[in-house]
């Protein structure tokens, strides 16, 4: 007999739910059973796809078995079982992977959030379990298994002579506590209640031996306990059920029995359509992003049934990447058992579902926004940014779709607005949708270019996304209206007076700004009087289709081309700042050299800019106090 360590990870994890407090302890029913279903899912799949594997409906089942007298539940099943790798390999380790090591130290505490968010499948019937054996035969293996653990530190595994291909899994109670009496478990009723409330809508029989008082044969008066084997569940897939019969709670549990996501979902759909092409779908929106979920390994998808047999577990197919945050199933009774990965992308029946799912997510979530606007915004928080990077990416292909669900946060209104609502408030006389982009609203608030628009009583759209900006440049106009950045060198919004002054006072100062350009040199494009600030000294502003907030963005990507904004320096005229550099102008030229590169400076710090030389300008503004 081999004796083997757990995994580190699948250690603490035992450990917690050995000593666990979790409330909702019946839990670990729900998952063996889960687990007893896939199994037989895949057997189940396999004959029906391969003619040498005979097959007889009533041979896949699920059994559930109390013996009060040795205080053991066992639950039996006829799937396709494991060899003795794929135990090792998946009751040796935890299925997921990763799991623990996201989660914060301080969340876990009792492991009541790693229970309660990820059912973390077989390892919870140790929330029960003084010890679990497991037999198993895998399909077209001559040998069995039987695997025991305690739990704590490791398990043993031995050839077992299992007559039948498939697992049983004996759990042996717990003693009784003050607080948990697990005799509960050996009861019949309270075994049905829990199967009645997370696996009613298993495809397969789950059997008991219930008993029952029924009138003697001989007597009808008398009654007598009469012990049958029944079938506990309705095996109707939760997705052919009417959607009246169905309560947000069904829905709840069949996300947490698949294990959509570790939370409860923020809102669903279920769909049945009898058209084109005949399906069913029920879709999830989580409330949070998967951990992985803005990185290369989240893996898109649904389950995909044909006429009620799993063929697949994800189908990135039927998910465009700007939904790609739905979790759910969709079956159908067009699609072929023997579809295969690759014919998967080309079949017409696939597409014409995956276009179908596509357009009710998006009506779906336009109504949400339309009718629940603050759970919305609790979608948006999560998922927003998939929208954008949806509306950006395949050179826009997607953008009209997705425009109209885009929210951004208002200068005026102090909270997100969709463009729509920006632009149905827009004044006759504004000819832009202005935005301002940077790290925090806060900061945006305080940047000098927006005070002119501002002025005009415009509304101006905060950016805080690094996606934000590049969306915007994809979408061009919205409703005719063009986007315009509040740091962009042209924003002509000054009255003819003020432009005649402004062209006045150039010309009057027109050697002072040539010269402080020939001091930059190649650093800006040019160094002009501001028209748009009022008390703020100094600004860059942009001229070009390369913002400064673009840079910033560009200038972290892997590939970095070092793509530059075009900079203009523009200074405030009205400011005593400017007098000070026409004073030196005419007596100093040591000194304008001085002022101009601390200016300028001083507006890289504005927009955020890295300073190129930190030491000069220390040295700088030392000169000036001295
Ligand atoms: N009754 C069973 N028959 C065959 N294989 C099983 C059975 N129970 C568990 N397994 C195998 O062990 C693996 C691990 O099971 P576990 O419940 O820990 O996680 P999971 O089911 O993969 O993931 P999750 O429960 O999060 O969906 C399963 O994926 C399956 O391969």
């Amino acid at each position: 007999m081999e004796k083997k360590q757990f995994q580190a990870e699948s250690k603490r994890l035992l450990e917690m739910m050995v000593h666990s407090i979790y409330s909702q302890k019946e839990i670990f029913l729900r998952e063996l059973i889960s687990n007893a279903s896939d199994a037989i899912d895949k057997i189940y799949y396999k004959a029906l796809t391969d003619d040498s594997i005979s097959f007889n409906q009533d041979d896949y089942y699920i059994r559930v078995e109390a013996d009060k007298d040795n205080r053991t539940l066992t639950v039996t099943d006829t799937g396709i079982g494991m060899t003795k790798e794929e135990i090792e390999d998946n009751l040796g380790t935890i299925a997921k992977s990763g799991s623990l090591a996201f989660k914060k130290e301080i969340e876990m505490k009792d492991g009541q959030e790693i229970i309660g968010q990820f059912g973390v499948g077989f390892y919870s019937s140790f929330m029960v379990a003084d010890k679990v054996t497991v037999y198993t035969r895998a399909l077209h293996s001559d040998e069995g298994y039987k695997w025991v653990s305690d739990g704590t530190d490791g398990y043993t595994i031995e050839p077992f002579d299992k007559k039948e291909v498939g697992t049983e899994i004996i759990i042996e109670l717990k003693q009784n506590e003050d607080e948990e009496n697990y005799d509960e478990y050996l009861e019949e009723y309270k075994l049905k209640s829990i199967i009645k409330k997370y696996s009613d809508f298993i495809r397969y029989p789950i059997k008991m031996d219930i008993t029952e008082q029924k009138p003697k044969a001989d007597n009808e008066d008398e009654l007598v306990d009469v012990t049958e084997e029944q079938t506990v569940n309705s095996m109707i897939p939760i997705w052919r059920k009417n959607k009246q019969e169905l309560t947000d709670e069904d829905y709840e549990s069949f996300y947490q029995e698949k294990h959509f996501g570790f939370d409860q979902p923020l809102s669903h759909l279920h769909i049945s359509v009898d058209g084109m092409v005949r399906f069913q779908s029920i879709l999830y929106i989580p409330q949070q992003p998967p951990f992985n979920y803005y990185s290369q390994d989240y893996e898109k998808g649904l389950e995909l049934y044909s006429n009620g047999v799993l063929i697949m577990d994800k189908c990135a197919d039927l998910l465009p990447d700007h939904f790609s945050f739905v979790r759910g199933i969709v079956d159908s009774e067009d699609l072929s058992l023997n579809i295969s990965r690759e014919i998967l992308q080309q079949d017409r029946q696939v597409n014409l579902i995956a276009k179908n799912l596509e357009k009710k997510i998006k009506n779906h979530l336009q109504s949400m926004l339309k009718n629940d606007r603050e759970k919305y915004e609790r979608f948006f928080d999560a998922f927003g940014r998939q929208l954008k990077y949806g509306a950006y990416a395949d050179f826009g292909a997607n953008k009209d779709k997705l425009k109209d669900l885009l929210l951004f946060y208002s200068s005026t209104e102090e909270k997100l607005v969709t463009l729509k609502e920006y632009r149905d408030r827009m004044p006759e006389d504004q000819e832009h949708i202005y935005y301002a982009t940077g790290e925090s609203h806060a900061r945006i608030e305080k940047l000098p270019q927006t005070e002119m628009v501002k002025d005009k009583g415009y509304e101006i759209l905060y950016f805080t996304d690094e996606v934000d900006e590049f969306v915007i440049k994809m979408l061009m106009n919205y409703d005719e209206k063009e986007f315009k950045n509040v740091s962009s060198g042209d924003l002509d919004l000054e009255d003819e007076e003020t432009k005649k002054e402004a062209e006045k006072q150039k010309e009057e100062h027109k050697d002072l700004l040539s010269e402080m350009k020939e001091i930059l040199g190649d650093k800006v494009k040019d160094v002009k009087l501001s028209t748009r600030l009022k008390s703020h000294p100094v600004c860059l502003s942009a001229d070009g289709d390369v913002s400064i907030e673009m840079e910033k963005v560009l200038s972290q990507m892997p590939d970095n081309q070092n793509i530059q904004a075009s900079k203009v320096l523009e200074i405030n005229n009205k400011h005593d700042i400017f007098q000070a550099l026409v004073n030196a102008h005419q007596s100093d030229k040591d000194k304008v050299k001085l002022y101009t590169n601390i200016l300028y400076n001083q507006a890289l710090l504005i927009e955020g800019l890295p300073i190129e030389d930190p030491v000069a300008l220390t040295n700088d503004m030392c000169k000036v106090m001295v």
